[in-house]
């Protein structure tokens, strides 16, 4: 014996009947003996409701409203029922509209709708839809039979939400289906008390149709077909990665469904589970789909939790006070006033201080509570014993559920973590002993970034999302996007891991798109969907939009983006930067740019700062936490200069492999910065920075390596002619390093907490001899690398290898992330 159930939206429009008639058709084609159980048509209930209100305040368009429900049937028996046979299905029907139509018209007349007449009315829907289906399965040659639930299912008189005698119910059942081989069409929702009055089976009562009727029969399985895949790991309008749960326990369907996972009711199908009939959850719309098992020991064991669900709009009421502590008695008072005031209790959080309990109830519940607490407790708050009864309201709670949680570590911490991360403040948390529930309570303002940024780290297998907001797309951003567009496929097959690019600015127009901007087709977006560019309005709208792992990442070299920093790693959103600006302005600045990463748990990273790709910040870092102490630093750190004393010799003109370097990415948006050592001069600041010294900008001792003419140019163009009246300086400076047999290099040193950065003669003894192209160099001498030093080497400026560092510090921050 199988137990289907069909919902509202199944049974909704002759479309969809007819799925259901293929589904029911299939299954009795197996030879399965087969029972199965309509909700009313979809909305029918809701309308019922509404009818019988008006009716009963006298209002009487509710017959309008009652024709248009009556004519929604007639068109379903037209659409599904051949001309020739409708008449008999018609007749029935109408029968049925005359019935109602009579009760209605009495609710009209006396005024009075009680709780068993709302019952009466209600019942029609399934009464109407299950005979129109019964009918339609006759039509097309299946032996149907109507059957009235409410011959079956005996209930006391609790109308609306009536309990039902099982012992006569599961009898009656059994004698019903013995009589008939017939495939049953059951009313879902009603019964009847002894005496045949009409009752409701109140929240999910199909659901519970169908687990009554497969409890009496000992069903091998029931089916629930909704509009839906199943149960999902959460809800698919919040978190748009969620998946369908193949397999879950009673007991976890439970725990999600009391955070309000819609699919199921699963209370109302305890007597399938008290019989460990395993039940599945199927889509009409969706034959196919496996849809999801849930059997009493079934859970998915591939991910340490089964599903995530959360109450939108709760309240938090806190109660505290140092009368509390040790006084027995209090939480009995609490908790029995909200019971005789039928306040709802969906939390409790008390801390071992017994200072105070707090718990979360409905948001509309919030006023009244305090009301009744407040004069619960009047004598306690007088007294002082107790301080106040404090409601916030706008918080939500979440809750992750899995039976495999269960005596395993590191869940509850991978949870705290994940919203730590996020800058998800955790207002109260809670688990039970049974340690199938970990719920938080989290402001409502954070719920939609905090659900997906839970489900992206325990789903692991899933894909994750960075959020990246991009300002500056020129040769630096603009690779970068090139970059990760093409690696894309590597990046979600290889790492499960999606680069979102959220958002994307230059100087003229930016662009906010939440659902990722492709990356290869960004500068069409950018021109065509873009808006004047406003910094703070770009800055404003991430912080608002409050995306799961959102990283801003600077690539131009602008002054005013860096004052936004602070604002946005507050805003626990990480920063990822090329431009050096912020970390050689004021050492103040540095330090609180630090601090405030390091307070929200976020990253500021900039390893492209010095050296492009190359490893030398995090070199750095990594010998600093492990206790190294820093000697010396001496580093070629342009890659500009370097390229440039590489390439010019005789019979080369010096502005011409400037102009060289600018071409090939090497320098600056403004070629003076590199020229002027201020380039450099920053770089060696920031590294100072880095290993310890607290130094300022004027501190570097700069040896200027251009003539004051060129120095002094107002603009680039002008720059690049006096670089060009200045050819013999610039040969005077090569033949004067050649005479020493060497070569011009523009070195930086850092030694007893002075750095400074001079333009040198080096000969072929000494290690920064042999350079090329635009190579850095760094060398560290430290406590550990005393007799030799550490050296970093390679290209150090140009856009793939500066873009690709910029990729790799996002990259850490999504595994930092996890
Ligand atoms: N080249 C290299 O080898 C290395 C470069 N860097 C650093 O990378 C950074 C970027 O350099 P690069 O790509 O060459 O520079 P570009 O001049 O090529 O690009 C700068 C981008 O930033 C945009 N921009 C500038 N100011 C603003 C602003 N106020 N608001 C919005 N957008 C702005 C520009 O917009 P628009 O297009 O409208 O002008 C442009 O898209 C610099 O800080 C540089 O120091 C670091 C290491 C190595
Ligand atoms: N202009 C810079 C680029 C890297 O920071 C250089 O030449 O090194
Ligand atoms: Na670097």
């Amino acid at each position: 014996m199988k137990v289907l159930k069909f919902g509202g939206t199944s049974v909704g429009s002759v479309e969809s009947i007819k799925l259901v008639i293929e589904i029911l058709e299939k299954s009795i084609s197996k030879g399965e003996r087969t029972a199965v159980v309509f909700s009313a048509m979809g909305g029918a209930t809701n309308r019922l409701i509404e009818i019988g209100r008006m009716a009963a305040a006298g209002n009487q368009e509710y017959f309008e409203l009652l024709k248009v429900v009556e004519e929604r049937h007639f068109a379903t028996i037209r659409g599904l029922i051949n001309v020739k046979q409708q008449s008999g299905t018609f007749a029935n029907i109408k029968g049925l509209f005359n019935e109602l139509e009579d009760i209605l018209r009495g609710v009209s007349l006396i005024r009075e709708l009680t709780d068993r007449t709302m019952d009466l009315i209600m019942s029609f829907g399934e009464r109407l839809s299950t005979n129109i289906i019964t009918e339609a399965l006759k039509n097309i040659g299946v032996k149907a039979e109507f059957c009235d639930a409410r011959q079956l299912v005996r209930t006391n008189d609790h109308f609306g939400m009536a309990d039902v005698d099982f012992a006569t119910t599961n009898q009656l059942i059994l004698e019903h289906f013995a009589k008939s081989s017939a495939l049953q069409c059951i009313t879902g929702f009603i019964g009847a008390t002894a005496e045949g009055i009409t009752t409701t089976l109140g929240r999910g009562g199909s659901d519970y149709t169908a687990s009554i009727f497969g409890a009496a029969l000992d069903a091998q399985v029931i089916e629930i077909w909704t509009d839906v895949d199943g149960m999902m790991t959460a809800d698919p309008r919040k978190v748009p990665n969620a998946f369908t749960i193949p397999a879950i326990s009673y007991a976890e369907a439970m725990e999600l469904s009391h955070f309000g996972a819609k699919v199921i009711y699963p209370p109302s199908l305890q007597p399938a589970f008290a019989k460990n009939i395993p039940l599945k959850v199927l889509n009409t719309f969706n034959i196919g789909f496996e849809g999801t098992l849930v059997d009493r020991s079934a859970n998915h064991k591939q991910y340490a939790i089964t599903g995530i669900s959360s109450i939108d709009d709760m309240a938090l009421v806190n109660i505290q006070g140092s009368g509390m502590i040790g006084v027995a008695g209090i939480s009995a008072r609490l908790f029995t006033t909200l019971s005789e005031n039928n306040i709802s209790v969906v939390l409790i959080s008390q801390a071992s201080s017994e200072h105070s309990i707090c718990f979360t109830i409905d948001h509309q519940l919030a006023e009244r509570a305090q009301q009744v607490l407040e004069a619960a407790f009047e004598v306690e708050i007088k007294s002082g014993d107790i301080d106040s009864i404090a409601i916030e309201k706008n918080v939500s709670i979440i809750a992750i559920v899995g039976e495999g949680m269960r005596k395993s570590s590191g869940v509850a911490g991978k949870l705290f973590s994940v919203l730590g991360k996020n800058g998800i403040n955790i207002i109260a948390t809670a688990q039970g002993s049974s340690e199938l529930n970990i719920s938080v309570v989290i402001s409502k303002n954070d719920l939609s970034k905090a659900l997906n940024a839970i489900h992206g780290v325990f789903f692991l297998s899933e894909t994750r999302s960075l959020n990246l907001f991009i300002v500056g797309v020129g040769l630096i951003g603009g690779t970068l996007l090139e970059q990760v567009g093409s690696q894309s496929a590597f990046l979600s097959g290889q790492r499960l891991l999606k680069l979102n690019i959220a958002g994307l600015s230059n100087t003229k127009k930016m662009l906010l798109e939440p659902g990722g901007i492709a990356p290869d087709r960004w500068r069409e977006e950018l021109a065509d969907n873009g808006v004047k560019t406003s910094i703070p309005a770009f800055v404003d709208r991430i912080i608002e939009l409050n995306l799961p792992n959102s990283v801003f990442v600077d690539c131009t070299s602008d002054k005013d983006i860096v004052r936004h920093y602070g604002k946005l790693l507050d805003a626990s959103i990480s920063v990822v930067t090329p431009n050096k600006v912020a970390n050689s302005g004021r050492y103040d600045e540095y330090q609180r740019l630090q601090r405030t990463a390091l307070q929200r748990g976020v990253k500021f990273l900039y390893e492209t700062n010095v050296g492009a790709g190359l490893p030398i910040i995090n070199t750095i870092q990594g010998l600093m936490d492990s206790g190294d102490k820093f000697i010396r630093i001496e580093a070629i750190l342009s890659g500009t200069l370097s390229y440039i004393f590489n390439t010019f010799g005789p019979g080369v003109r010096f502005a011409d492999v400037v102009r060289e370097a600018k071409a090939k990415g090497y320098t600056e948006p403004d070629p003076r910065d590199d020229l002027s050592g201020t380039d450099v001069a920053r770089k060696i600041l920031i590294l100072a920075r880095e290993v310890g010294v607290p130094m300022e900008p004027e501190e570097v001792k700069i040896a200027q390596l251009l003539p004051d003419n060129c120095l002094q140019a107002p603009t680039v163009e002008a720059f690049f002619a006096e670089l060009e009246n200045s050819n013999s300086f610039f040969e005077g400076l090569l033949d004067g390093a050649k005479a020493k047999d060497g070569v011009l290099r523009y070195i930086a040193t850092l030694e007893n907490n002075k750095a400074t950065v001079e333009l040198r003669a080096v000969d072929e003894k000494h290690p920064f001899y042999n350079l090329s192209g635009s190579d850095n160099i760094v060398s560290f001498t430290t406590d550990r690398y005393k007799d030799r030093p550490l050296v970093v080497k390679g290209p150090g400026a140009g856009a793939e290898v500066t873009a690709s560092g910029v990729f790799a510090d996002i990259m850490s921050i999504s595994s930092y992330l996890g």
